[in-house]
């Protein structure tokens, strides 16, 4: 399973520190950090979130799931670090490079020409009648038509707008295709569009514009 492409997280180097900026120049990737079974565990938060999502407890149970709760907090607690450093995020090898807040998607191909991948919704990213929200939708559109602009700038970019257009229901625990490509580009600007299906069906499409960020800008 691939999160991301090595190019996507090995952008050009400036001459100031890539430790400055809203994303740095250069930051390790790895697919180690957190060990062996890190996908697993964060697989296992995205299951007990679906299970949450629909989940009805009762009092005595939603007690005894906050005790347990506060006990797996406790443990993480010891283990903080800063976002460059932590496996969510930076794990490309993971579906959405181990990130959890993510959509889960593997990138079946990308480079400058655009990013292909294969995106799930899972029961967490419930809207209203068994399909997806909009907002999880446009969520997955951002994160791969930033790795689309990055992948052709080089660098890394900004969401300067994003609009999504909703063109049919886009259903849960389904593999959907997911592509973006930058459509056109201007000095830092990326128009970027995006497209949605499941099969043949089109589902939702992107139009948005990334601003390629200047060396150490936040
Ligand atoms: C691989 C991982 C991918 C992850 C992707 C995730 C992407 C994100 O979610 S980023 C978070 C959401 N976005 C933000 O918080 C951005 C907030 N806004 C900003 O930081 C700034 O406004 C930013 C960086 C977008 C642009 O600022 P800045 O770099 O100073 O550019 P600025 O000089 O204002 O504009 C550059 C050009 O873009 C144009 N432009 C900027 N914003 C817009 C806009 N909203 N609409 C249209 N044009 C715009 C300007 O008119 C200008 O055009 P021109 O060069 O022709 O005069």
């Amino acid at each position: 399973m691939t999160g991301a492409t090595e190019q996507q997280s090995s952008t050009e180097a400036s001459e100031t520190s890539p430790h400055q900026g809203g994303f740095r120049a250069d930051f390790e990737v790895t697919t180690e950090r957190g060990g062996p079974s890190y996908g697993e565990m964060v697989e296992q938060v995205r299951t007990f979130m679906d299970k949450v999502r629909y989940a009805s407890p009762t009092p005595e149970l939603a007690d005894e799931v906050i005790e347990d709760l506060k006990k797996l907090n406790a443990k993480l607690d010891t283990t903080l670090v800063d976002e460059w450093t932590s496996p969510s995020g930076t794990r490309i090898d993971l579906p959405s490079r181990g990130n959890i807040t993510l959509p889960p998607y593997e990138v079946r191909n990308g480079g400058p020409e655009g990013v292909d991948a294969e995106v799930i919704f899972r029961r967490f990213h419930l809207g209203g009648n068994g399909v997806a929200h909009g907002g999880h939708v446009a969520v997955a559109f951002d994160d791969l038509g930033g790795m689309a602009a990055a992948l052709r700038a080089g660098r890394p970019a900004r969401t300067a707008y994003l609009t999504v257009n909703y063109r049919s229901l886009t259903p849960l625990e389904t593999p959907l295709v997911l592509r973006t490509w930058v459509h056109e580009h201007d000095g830092r600007k990326n128009f970027v569009r995006g497209t949605l299906h499941d099969g043949d069906r089109l589902c939702a499409e992107m139009d948005a514009l990334f601003i390629e960020l200047r060396p150490g800008q936040a």
